[in-house]
């Protein structure tokens, strides 16, 4: 065999491990570039894993026998040169093996080895019959509702589930009459019927000339626009000239913002059909829609972080709607930004990329500040709407029955007296955060985290960290006294006051507990109806809702989130507030907020609701990061470590902490505990590092991660390389 010229596979294979393993192409298979980007299926030990080729290379002579690969999967290259670049840029700028990536990267039956599935969509018409007959239906009815609908253009299923839940029914009766046909088709359906826009605002319309004026390349651009002030309208009226250019748009949306009614607003005013790609959605599903992106089919995809991965081939805008959601950032495995990766594909797409958000975070607003984005601003509710009027309620005098103060009391009791409807907001869900001893000061802690354990119902006591679950003790552990009180009130204790207060309007919880299944959202709201009544809830209430009874947002306490450790605490409070008192009066009805606080005086809350609003506390915020050396100013990674034993731990952290001595320009901060040093039974330690270069921290962690792989104890170590870090936890 001729020596050196390229023969062997070098395959990305589904594992943490940062190297390529080499193979042999299958039987009959030449090693040719062309294998680049296909799925293969390889051994691996006893194992069988389907990996992508990355590249082809000449055999390693000092490499032993190697093994052939079992079956080439794909006829072509499943990511086109664009997303393969970015994947790889991906994993290097967030140390994770290639592979790994190219496995998240891939909707689950395509990372487990099934062909690209068929992306045809069943669409309905009118037959001929169907046309004549339709006038003659009995009016009122629901086949002739769906009949009038289909006459003005045959619809797919997705639009007539928008349209309807129970679509099925009337139209199983107009095809038993022949007069409706089922097609198969990958083609875009024309024809639906759309939602007219509304008259754009002045700020609206320049934000949307301002995005047009960039189509064709990147361009950074935020817009930055109050709660209200109609953003959503700025990106569909920016996608349509976007599909008029015969080009495709990516939305992304947090975790919790893809609700039906989201949906439905895209699909009705949008000219396409529109996809969608979340966890609610089965594997199926999801693959579906990432192929018919990839074939050019689907021309609109709204999806929540991981649709960041799918492939764009006639890519024309990405949106990013409330870009300073945290769910944007994957918080284990491939710790990803969707977010940043979503800036750098729109760079080498040449496309622009536009981030909306009322509440900026701090980084894109300073990189706005900076001229390096552009910065469209919406200053204004839209429509009629005004801004709510902020009323802070110093309770530190005041005797709170169930965590409600008596002035808070009657300001709901007005609300709904007026017919309207009532937010109360808690971030906290259960009975009680804390299960205290009168006597003593015992209270209940979990017994394998550092951290208490709340109160859920009269007899749980649930970890929210570990998730171990006890029940109540008949009396203190410490000292046999009767006297165990609750302590605090979260959002079950809350929902059991108003209800008893006010028996006789409609009262609806939302959080985890309530909210399990994507459509549960809906179902919440469509209880509350459209007269007077109270939601209580989490931040799940904060994002995206648009309910127009709704005037009053009474936010019970948020001062635990005050004084925490975490350098980013303050930002996450602050565009928490904005966003939950954004929800009151969003349309006719003005709106008001009310506060609970044993601290009106904290400088945030003064900056904040009676001072210059959130950019005013931006301003301030930025000036401290910049004084003590924090992002924006300074590029982070955590080093984090978790182990049953102390001294691996410590060993494990001083090993990496020698490793990077020699950093240029980096500072290493000594190893400490993690601010909750014990979860779920196992002791956790991090080291920190940081530098105001980006370019010296990733030189650095370049060098460190496969130098962390080979140290002796991380083998009895968890351990993970977090770049810009979310939080410190
Ligand atoms: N130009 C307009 N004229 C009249 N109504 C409008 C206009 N633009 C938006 N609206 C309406 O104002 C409300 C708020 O708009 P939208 O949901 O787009 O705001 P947003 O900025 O995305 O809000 P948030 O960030 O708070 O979720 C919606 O009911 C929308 O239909
Ligand atoms: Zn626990």
């Amino acid at each position: 065999m001729p020596d050196r010229v390229p023969s062997v596979l070098r395959v990305a294979l589904p594992l943490p491990l940062p190297r390529l393993f080499d193979y042999l192409p299958p039987r009959g298979v030449a090693a040719s570039a062309a294998l680049v980007g296909r799925r293969v299926r390889v051994g691996f030990g006893s194992k069988v894993l389907v990996g992508i080729v990355a590249g082809i290379d000449a055999p390693d002579p000092a490499a032993g026998t190697l093994r052939e690969a079992d079956a080439v999967l794909d006829a072509t290259a499943l990511f086109d040169a664009e997303l393969d670049a970015s994947l790889r840029w991906a994993a290097g700028y967030w140390q994770r093996a290639l592979g790994d990536v190219f496995a998240t990267a891939l909707p689950g039956p395509l990372r487990h080895g099934e062909p690209l599935p068929d992306t045809a969509r069943a669409v309905w018409r009118l037959t001929e019959a169907g046309a004549t007959a339709t006038p003659a239906l009995r009016a009122g009815t629901r086949p002739r509702a769906l009949a009038e609908r289909l006459r003005a253009g045959a619809q797919d299923e997705d639009a007539l589930a928008a349209w309807s839940p129970q679509w099925r029914t009337p139209l199983r009766s107009l095809a038993r009459r022949g007069l409706v046909e089922r097609l198969w088709t990958t083609q875009p359906v024309p024809g639906t019927p759309r939602t007219p826009p509304p008259v754009l605002g002045a700020a609206q319309r320049r934000a949307v000339d301002a995005v047009c004026a960039r189509l064709g390349e990147f361009a950074p651009l935020l817009l930055d626009g109050v709660t209200g002030s109609g953003k959503t309208e700025v990106y569909l009226a920016a996608i349509e000239a976007c599909l008029a250019q015969g080009r495709q748009a990516l939305v992304l949306v947090p975790e919790i913002g893809l609700t039906p009614q989201a949906l439905r607003r895209y699909g009705e005013r949008l000219p396409v059909p529109v996809h969608a790609l979340h966890s609610g959605l089965s594997e199926g599903e999801r693959a579906r829609a990432w192929t018919a992106m990839a074939r050019g089919e689907a021309r609109v995809l709204i999806g929540t972080r991981s649709a960041v991965f799918t492939p764009l081939p006639q890519a024309g805008l990405i949106v990013i709607d409330e870009e300073h959601d945290a769910s944007y950032k994957q918080q284990d495995g491939f710790r990803y930004h969707a977010r940043d990766l979503a800036l750098v594909r729109g760079k080498t797409l040449g496309v622009p990329v536009l981030l909306g958000s009322a509440t900026p975070s701090l980084e894109t607003l300073h990189h706005a500040m900076g001229g390096r984005y552009a910065w469209l601003r919406l200053s204004e509710r839209a429509g009629e709407a005004i801004a709510p009027q902020v009323h802070v309620l110093d309770v530190r005098a005041q005797p709170l029955v169930d965590g409600l103060s008596r002035p808070l009391r009657a300001a709901i009791a007005a609300c709904l007296a007026r017919g309207e409807q009532a937010l109360v907001f808690r971030n906290r869900r259960g009975f009680a955060p804390v299960l205290l001893c009168h006597d003593c000061g015992w209270h209940a802690d979990c017994e394998r985290c550092d951290s208490a354990m709340t109160l859920h119902g009269r007899h749980t006591l649930l970890c929210h960290h570990c998730g171990a679950r006890r029940r109540v003790p008949p009396a203190c552990p410490q000292c046999d006294s009767l006297g165990l009180v609750p302590q605090g009130a979260g959002t079950e204790r809350l929902e059991q006051a108003l209800a008893a207060e006010f028996p006789d309007v409609p009262l609806v919880r939302v959080d985890r507990e309530t909210t399990q299944h994507r459509d549960a959202l809906e179902k919440h709201f469509a209880a509350l109806g459209d007269g007077a009544g109270i939601l209580v809830g989490t931040q799940m209430l904060a994002k995206g809702h648009d309910l127009p009874r709704l005037t009053l947002v009474a936010i019970a306490s948020i001062d635990d989130g005050l004084f925490s450790a975490d350098f980013r605490a303050g930002e996450r409070l602050a565009q928490l507030l904005i966003q939950v008192a954004g929800r009151a009066g969003r349309a006719a009805l003005r709106g008001a907020v009310w506060l609970q606080t044993h601290h009106p005086d904290h400088p945030l809350l003064r900056t904040l609701l009676t001072g210059g609003g959130y950019h005013a506390f931006a301003a301030e915020a930025l000036a401290e990061r910049r004084a003590a050396g924090f992002p924006p100013f300074a590029h982070l990674c955590l080093l984090r470590a978790e182990a049953t034993g102390q001294a691996e731990l410590d060993a494990f952290l001083a090993e990496a902490f020698a490793l990077a001595e020699n950093a240029f320009g980096v500072t290493r901060h000594a190893p400490m505990p993690a601010p909750m040093p014990r979860r779920a039974g196992r002791l956790r330690a991090q080291m920190l590092l940081s530098s105001p270069q980006r370019g010296a921290l990733q030189a650095l962690l370049r060098e460190l991660f496969p130098r962390l792989h080979a140290l002796r104890e991380r083998k009895k170590v968890r351990w993970s390389l977090d770049v810009d870090p979310v939080d410190l936890y």
